[in-house]
C-alpha cells in the first residue's frame, strides 16, 4: 500500500462513510476505533469497515471522509488506518436536515431543520459561517437559538480546521486534543499567529516544535515572541538537562543567541537583555546579581534554607549523655560489634543536634548507625513497645525518596518507613507544582538516600517539618546527584552549618567484597587494573556490537544455574543503540520470558508485554504507593473481548501489591530486564551486569559508574571496553550551579540580627500560579538522558 511521492496524491486511499459506532476511544490520546458504513471508497471495503486513527471529535451517525491506508491487524484482520479525517459537509437537502436536527443542535427538530435548509439552500453551512445574519431569513427562530446554531457551526468548523492544520504541522495526536481543549475557538489563531505560546502552555511542546510551526505559518525568525520563548526555553533547558538551579546572566544571553541566530543575526545581545528584563518584570524568571533562575526553584532554595536555619537556631533539650553512652554500649553488645568513634559520634549527634548528617560509601555502617539511633531514642525517651503505636503516631519517622529505599529501611530497622512523598501527603490529586501543607508529627525524622533528593522535593519536605523535630540526613554523596535540579545533599554538607559525620571505614571489605573496594578506589582516584580477577567481580572485553551477545551468554548461564530474573540486573546508561537499554531489553525478554503457549500478550507501541515480564514503573503513582523506578512482574493480562472486563487491563505485581494498568496507562511502564543506572539508584541486586563501551561516550562519568557498581551486592560483571572504563572513572559530571549552600550560610550567620528575606513579590500564591514546570526529581527523563548519544 505504499505510494511514492509523485503518485500518492492520485492514489490516496479514502473511505467516505457514516460512523455507525465508536467501538473504542482513548481519552488521553483520542485514538479511536470506529465502525463505518461505507458510502464511497477506492479501497476493497464494500459495505462497512473498521477505521482507526487519532481523531479529535467524532460523532456517531455523522459522515466523514477518512484518508489513509489499509492495514492488517493480527487479531481483527483488515482495517483502514486513517491519517486524516474530515467531516463531509452534507450536500443534499436530506443530509442537511439530518445534520441540523442531530444532537449537535439541541432543541432543533426536523421541522425547524427543514425551514433552515429551505431558506438557506445547500450552502447553508457556509452562509452561517460567513454571515452573522444568515439565519434572519429563517422564520420562527428565537435570537438565542440563532446565536446557538451560528456558534455551533462555527466552532465545529474551527475545530475541524484546527485539527487538520495540526495534522499538517505534524503535531503528535496526543497533543492535538490538549491544544484544542486549551485554546478552544482561539486554536487556529494561536497556531497561525502565536505558536510560541504552545511552549509554555502545552507540556511536551518544546521550542523546536514551536519554531517549526512558526516557520510553516510564515512567522519571521526575528519575531519578538520567538525571542521571549527562546530565553525561557534556554533557561528551562539548562536547568533540566544539567540540573543547575540558576544560570549566569551572560551565559543565558550567549546560549539564547546561539539557539536563535542559527542562520542570520536575528537578535542582538541588547535584544536578549531587554527580553530577560521584561520576563523578570512579568515574574517569569528571577534575576539576582548576575544570575538568572526560575521563580519556583529560587523560592525552594530560599525557603528550605530559611526553615533549616529556624530549626538549627533552637537548642535541643538537655540530654543525659552518660545514659546515652550506656545505651550505645548495650546496642554494641546486642549487635556484637564495636562502633568506631565516627559511628558513635553520628549516633550521638542524632540526639544532641537538631539537624545532623551522615555520609559514607557502601558498607561503612549507615544502616547499622540508623538502627543504633532508633534504639537510642527508644531507650532515652522511654518509648512504649513499637507494636503498641499506630505506625503513623510513632515518634520516629523513617523516609527515603524512593519506594524501594524506604522498603529497605523498613526491612533493616523493623519499623515502618515511607517515601517522602507519602509522608507529606503528596497524593493523586496533587499537581506537580502544588505546595503541600501537611505538618509531620515526629520527634525524629531520618531521611535515607539523601543524594537523590532534589530542590523541589526538599523544599516540600522541609516546609512540613515541625520546628521541634530533629532531623538526620543519611546518604552517599559520591553517588549521582538527584535527577531534578540541585545538589541538596552536597550543599547541606558543604554549608558547614550542620554537624556532619563522614564515614570512612569500610566493613563490608572485611567480608571479602572486592566490589566495595572497587567503588572506593574509583571515588578516590586510586589506580587500578580492571582485568584483575576476583571471586565476586569480573571484566569481560567486548565491543559495542558484541555487548548483546555477551549479555545473552551471561544471563543464560545465570538462569541455567538457577538464578531468578529478579536477582540479575543489567544496567546501562543510555537507551539507544545496539548496547542501549531498549535493545538489551528486547533481547533479554526473548531469553528470560519467551513467547509460549498460555502466556498472554498485549502490544503497546513497539513493545510486547507478556505475563511474567519484569517491568519498571517510569513515573510516580503516588495514589498506589508505586514510584518511578519500582519494578514488578506482570501477573496477568485481561482483554475486554474475552474476559469479564470493560477495558484491556494488565496487572503488575509489586512485591505482592497488585496494580492494574489500562492501555492508556502503559506509557508509565517499560521492560526492566535492563534499566538505566539512574533508575537503579536506591536499589540493590545480587548480580549486576554493567556494559561500559565507548559508544556511551557522553554518559561515561565517574559518578554513573560508581552508582552502577554500588548496586551489586554479590557479583558484578562489567563487560566492554577497558579504555572506556578508565576514561569514565576519570571524568567528573558537569558541576551544577546551586544556591542552597550559600543561602544556608547566609541565613545561619545573620539570623539573630538580620534575617535575610525573600523578595516580597515572591509569594506562595505566585508560585502556585506559575506556568513553568518545576521539573520535580521523579520525572521520567533524567538530565543525562537528554544527551544525544548518536
Ligand atoms: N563498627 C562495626 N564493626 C563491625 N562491623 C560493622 C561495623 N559497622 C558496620 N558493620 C558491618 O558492616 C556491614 C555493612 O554495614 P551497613 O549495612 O550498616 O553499611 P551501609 O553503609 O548501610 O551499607 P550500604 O549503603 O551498602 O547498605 C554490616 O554487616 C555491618 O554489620
Amino acid at each position: 500500500m505504499a505510494h511514492d511521492a509523485q503518485t500518492s496524491i492520485y492514489d490516496e486511499l479514502y473511505i467516505i462513510g457514516d460512523v455507525d459506532r465508536v467501538i473504542f476511544m482513548s481519552e488521553d490520546t483520542r485514538f479511536h476505533v470506529l465502525r463505518v458504513t461505507v458510502e464511497k471508497t477506492n479501497t476493497q471495503f464494500k459495505e462497512d469497515a473498521i477505521v482507526t486513527g487519532h481523531f479529535h471529535d467524532i460523532e456517531e451517525s455523522e459522515r466523514y471522509k477518512f484518508t489513509g491506508k489499509v492495514t492488517q491487524h493480527a487479531r481483527f484482520g483488515e482495517q483502514f488506518s486513517a491519517s486524516e479525517f474530515k467531516k463531509e459537509i452534507p450536500n443534499t437537502s436530506q443530509g442537511l436536515v439530518q445534520y441540523f436536527s442531530s444532537d449537535k443542535f439541541p432543541g432543533i427538530g426536523t421541522k425547524t431543520a427543514e425551514k433552515i435548509v429551505e431558506a438557506l439552500g445547500l450552502d447553508a453551512l457556509s452562509k452561517i459561517t460567513k454571515d452573522d445574519n444568515a439565519l434572519n431569513d429563517v422564520s420562527g427562530l428565537t435570537k438565542a437559538k440563532k446565536l446557538q446554531i451560528t456558534e455551533t457551526v462555527r466552532s465545529s468548523n474551527a475545530a475541524d480546521e484546527a485539527y487538520l492544520l495540526m495534522i499538517k504541522l505534524n503535531i503528535e495526536p496526543s497533543k492535538r486534543s490538549k491544544i484544542i481543549d486549551t485554546y478552544k475557538e482561539d486554536t487556529l489563531n494561536v497556531l497561525q499567529n502565536h505558536p510560541y505560546q504552545l511552549v509554555s502552555d502545552i507540556f511536551g511542546i518544546g521550542f523546536k516544535k514551536a519554531d517549526q510551526i512558526a516557520i510553516n505559518a510564515g512567522i519571521e525568525p526575528s519575531d519578538p515572541e520567538r525571542l521571549v520563548a527562546g530565553v525561557m526555553y534556554t533557561l528551562n533547558d539548562e536547568i533540566s538537562s544539567i540540573g543547575h538551579t540558576y544560570i549566569m546572566y551572560m551565559e543565558l544571553q550567549d546560549k539564547t543567541l546561539e539557539r536563535l541566530n542559527n542562520a542570520a543575526e536575528y537578535f542582538s545581545q541588547e535584544d536578549v537583555s531587554v527580553a530577560v528584563e521584561q520576563l523578570a518584570l512579568n515574574k517569569k524568571l528571577i534575576i539576582t546579581e548576575d544570575r538568572v533562575t526560575l521563580p519556583n526553584i529560587y523560592y525552594s532554595e530560599h525557603k528550605s534554607a530559611e526553615k533549616l536555619s529556624h530549626i538549627l537556631r533552637d537548642n535541643p533539650d538537655e540530654i543525659d549523655l552518660d545514659k546515652a553512652k550506656d545505651v550505645i554500649q548495650s546496642i554494641e553488645k546486642s549487635l556484637s560489634i564495636g562502633y568506631n568513634d565516627n559511628q558513635r559520634h553520628a549516633i550521638l549527634n542524632a540526639l544532641t543536634e537538631k539537624v545532623s548528617i551522615i555520609t559514607g560509601g557502601p558498607g561503612t555502617g549507615k544502616t547499622t548507625i540508623v538502627k543504633g539511633i532508633i534504639t537510642l531514642y527508644q531507650e532515652i525517651f522511654e518509648y512504649e513497645d513499637y507494636d503498641s503505636y499506630e505506625p503513623k503516631n510513632y515518634p520516629i519517622k523513617l523516609v527515603a525518596p524512593t519506594g524501594r529505599a524506604s522498603k529497605r529501611m523498613a526491612d533493616t530497622s523493623g519499623i515502618e518507613a515511607s517515601t517522602i512523598h507519602r509522608l507529606i501527603g503528596w497524593g493523586q490529586d496533587t499537581a506537580v507544582d502544588d505546595i503541600i501543607d501537611n505538618e509531620i508529627e515526629a520527634e525524629l525524622i531520618i531521611v535515607d538516600e539523601m543524594s537523590m533528593v532534589d530542590t523541589w522535593l526538599f523544599y516540600q519536605f522541609m516546609q512540613n517539618v515541625m520546628p521541634h523535630t530533629k532531623l538526620v540526613f543519611v546518604g552517599d554523596s559520591a553517588q549521582l546527584p538527584s535527577v531534578g535540579p540541585g545538589t541538596v545533599f552536597k550543599d547541606l554538607i558543604g554549608s558547614g552549618v550542620i554537624k556532619t559525620t563522614i564515614l570512612d571505614t569500610v566493613y563490608r571489605q572485611g567480608e571479602g567484597s572486592s566490589i566495595v573496594k572497587l567503588a572506593y578506589d574509583i571515588d578516590n582516584g586510586v589506580p587500578m587494573n580492571i582485568n584483575d580477577k576476583f571471586k565476586d567481580r569480573l571484566f569481560i572485553p567486548a565491543g559495542t556490537n558484541q555487548i548483546a551477545e555477551v549479555v545473552d551468554t551471561l544471563v543464560s548461564k545465570a538462569v541455567d544455574k538457577g538464578y531468578d530474573m529478579r536477582d540479575i540486573q543489567v544496567l546501562a546508561p543510555i537507551y539507544r543503540g545496539p548496547a542501549g537499554i531498549n535493545n538489551l531489553n528486547q533481547l533479554l525478554q526473548r531469553i528470560l520470558n519467551p513467547e509460549a503457549d498460555g502466556k498472554k500478550e498485549i502490544e503497546f507501541g513497539d513493545k510486547v508485554y507478556r505475563t511474567d515480564d519484569k517491568v519498571i514503573q517510569l513515573i510516580n503513582r503516588t495514589e498506589d504507593n508505586i514510584f518511578n523506578g519500582d519494578s514488578g512482574i506482570i501477573d496477568n493480562i485481561y482483554f475486554k473481548d474475552t474476559d469479564d472486563v470493560d477495558k484491556d487491563t494488565l496487572i503488575v505485581d509489586y512485591d505482592n501489591v497488585k496494580i492494574a494498568y489500562e492501555r492508556s496507562d502503559l506509557t508509565e511502564l517499560s521492560h526492566a530486564y535492563c534499566t538505566s543506572i539512574h533508575k537503579a539508584q536506591g536499589s540493590e541486586y545480587p548480580i549486576v551486569i554493567m556494559p561500559i563501551v565507548s559508544s556511551y561516550y557522553h554518559m561515561l562519568m565517574k559518578n554513573i559508574v560508581y552508582t552502577g557498581i554500588t548496586r551489586a551486592k554479590e557479583s558484578l560483571i562489567i563487560c566492554g571496553d577497558e579504555n572506556a572504563f578508565y576514561s569514565a572513572i576519570k571524568r567528573e559530571g558537569i558541576p551544577r550551579n546551586t544556591m542552597l549552600q550559600q543561602f544556608l550560610q547566609k541565613y545561619c550567620q545573620v539570623y539573630e540580627t538580620e534575617p535575610a528575606e525573600l523578595p516580597d513579590y515572591l509569594t506562595e500564591e505566585m508560585i502556585e500560579n506559575m506556568t513553568v514546570d518545576p521539573m520535580i526529581g521523579m520525572d521520567t527523563v533524567t538530565p543525562y538522558e537528554f544527551v544525544d548519544t548518536r
